[in-house]
């Protein structure tokens, strides 16, 4: 019986103001390899899963089954093995990443009864915002939509020379807890202020204007009011282009924190500022610089 492999990456949503709307995608992976077989059992492998459910309340398995409800089929009873290097509730887009694993695994285990499209739209659905699943299912730099509409989305290939220097620190900040302190409503010159930034970030990130990201990436909407959850962070916007980023923002919901690079440059001054800013604040954590991965999801079957 043939194994579906599926590797579905991280993500950093928001790039400052894209709130809900602008992420990118981060080759660290969740894969999901799935073999048909008499019973149903689902393996979570390695450490970083320790705590998750080893039955058909796993979060992937879930999925899954989402997917197979959506396309109105059953789910065949499969074994399914899962591992992570996507750190969890860090704001790397573990949830998009294991959702669009068992989603595309699902799909894939079913003869593909839902296109493309409609795979987007039920990842967007399932997560409720779609700037992290778009860019773990298309891969690069994602803008998107949803709303009564569906979802529409455009892809950009990232510009030359960007790299991305992430700070993860050793603590972990669930979405629903960075989402919950945001306010209901904002003023007229706040959403003025969100827009006109995001449509600029969009635009420099699209033409390959790069001396832009520093202001482009300003963000009144989310950050100010997560900051207290992530000690260093307003030092860090503040700071981070006095030791060669180009621009830096709360990763999605945090903890972790993302810099843009110029891949050309080297990022060592970088990481001791960052890893300054852990120490004075009392926190561990570690750096890493990445590419952006240009892939997405990708399946595979043996
Ligand atoms: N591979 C996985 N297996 C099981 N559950 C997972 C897996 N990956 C993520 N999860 C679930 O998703 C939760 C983290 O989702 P959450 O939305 O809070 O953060 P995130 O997706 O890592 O960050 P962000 O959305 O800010 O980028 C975990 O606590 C766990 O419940
Ligand atoms: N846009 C989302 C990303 C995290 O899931 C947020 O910032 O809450």
């Amino acid at each position: 019986m043939s194994t579906i492999t599926v590797r579905a990456p991280a993500s950093s949503a928001n790039l400052g103001p894209g709130f809900d709307s602008l992420g990118l995608s981060l080759p660290l992976y969740t894969t999901l390899r799935v073999t048909p077989q008499a019973t149903t059992e689902i393996i979570p492998l390695g450490e970083a899963l320790a705590g998750t459910p080893a039955d058909e309340r796993n979060y992937l398995y879930r999925a899954m089954q989402r997917l197979a409800r959506a396309a109105g089929r059953d789910l065949p009873p499969a074994r399914v093995e899962i591992e992570t290097d996507v750190p969890l509730a860090r704001g790397l887009g573990s949830s998009a990443s294991a959702l669009v694993a068992g989603l595309v695994a699902a799909n894939e285990l079913l003869g593909r009864p839902l296109d493309d499209p409609a795979v987007l739209e039920l990842a967007a659905r399932e997560e409720g915002h779609p700037d992290n699943v778009a860019p773990a299912l298309l891969g690069g730099i994602v803008v998107a939509t949803l709303d009564k509409a569906g979802t529409h989305h455009v892809r950009l290939d990232p510009p030359a020379h960007l790299g991305v220097t992430v700070l993860i620190p050793d603590f972990e900040l669930s979405t629903e807890k960075a989402r919950a302190v945001l306010p209901r409503e904002y003023s007229r010159a706040d959403a003025v202020h969100a827009l006109s930034h995001a449509a600029l970030l969009t635009a420099a990130l699209a033409t390959g204007r790069l001396d832009l990201l520093r202001h482009a990436m300003q963000d009144y909407l989310h950050q100010t009011w997560r900051a207290p959850l992530v000690p260093g962070l307003s030092d860090i916007l503040e700071e981070a282009t006095r030791f060669g980023a180009l621009g830096a923002a709360l990763s999605g919901a945090g903890p972790t924190v993302l810099c843009f690079h110029d891949a050309r440059h080297a990022t060592a001054p970088l990481h001791a500022y960052l890893h300054g800013v852990m120490r004075r604040n009392g926190l561990t954590g570690r750096t890493l610089d990445l590419p952006i991965d240009p892939h997405g999801v990708q399946v595979r079957r043996a």
